[in-house]
């Protein structure tokens, strides 16, 4: 089953982590995720998700470990991932997003190389704790200028070479329609490799009824290859935050 997780970070400004998830929660959606794991009152989250049944769909790791090419030191990012390990489990999330950094102008050779070593170094630990780590390709035109890994074909690469369950792409709809659209051809031609899902309008960022995609036919796109896995909402409203998530949730479940 897909089910659609409400990533927090771009709603209800002024509210706290906890306030957000109870307000995404009264709108009737039941997962929520969010960015980056430090400065967050993990055990409150951990807490109201345990009483309430909330799931976290992803979050990524904390910064600057979230940066995967940039560690050259193998053993140093083995030893903070395990440590991370602990984190994600205090939460109940399943899956977390790495990215790789800015394009250091070395070729794309080396620098895929050593995100490939990093990767296949954590992989073991990820299967035994039953974690999926998901590696972020982003738009590198609009919102990421200078982002090192901005192609689905060098991210599904990546991850074929690393050949782990444990080890996927984070295939943000937004970003890849910026940079090389035929998503649902994509999607379908690459669903095993692929861990979870971003979305929102093309262009602007905003709610996915705004725009050029057709986020009803990708939906039911992702819905008959089998995924089961987090179909995550990650969009900036034009509406009021109630609002929009209001009228995105209709829009997706046909109400
Ligand atoms: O930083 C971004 O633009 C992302 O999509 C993070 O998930």
């Amino acid at each position: 089953m897909v089910e659609i997780s409400v990533c927090f970070e771009p709603l209800f400004n002024g509210k706290t982590d906890l306030e957000k998830i109870q307000s995404i929660h009264r709108l009737g959606y039941n997962a929520v995720e969010f960015w980056d794991l430090s400065g967050k009152d993990l055990k409150g989250i951990a807490d109201y998700c345990q009483k309430t049944g909330i799931k976290i769909g992803i979050c990524t790791l904390q910064d600057p470990w979230g940066n995967i090419r940039l560690h050259t030191d193998t053993n140093i990012y083995l030893q903070h991932f395990s440590e991370s390990l602990e984190l994600l489990k205090l939460i109940g999330s399943k899956r977390v997003i790495v990215l790789t950094g800015e394009n250091d102008g070395q070729s794309i050779e080396i620098q895929k190389n050593q995100i490939i070593k990093n990767l296949k170094a954590i992989s073991s630990l990820a299967e035994k704790a039953g974690i999926v780590v998901c590696l972020e390709v982003l738009n590198s035109k609009v919102d990421h200028k200078g982002y090192f890994l901005d192609s689905s074909v060098l991210g599904f690469d990546i991850i074929r070479q690393v050949n782990s369950p444990s080890i996927k792409v984070l295939y943000d709809i937004y970003h890849m329609q910026i940079m090389e659209g035929n998503i649902i051809s994509t999607i379908q031609e690459n669903i095993e490799l692929i861990g979870h899902f971003h979305s929102a309008g093309v262009p602007g960022r905003h709610e996915h009824f705004y725009g050029e995609l057709d986020y009803r036919n990708i939906f039911l796109a992702i819905q008959e290859t089998g995924y089961d896995g987090f179909f995550g909402l990650e969009y900036w409203p034009t509406l009021s935050d109630e609002k929009s998530l209001e009228k995105v949730r209709e829009y997706f479940l046909d109400e």
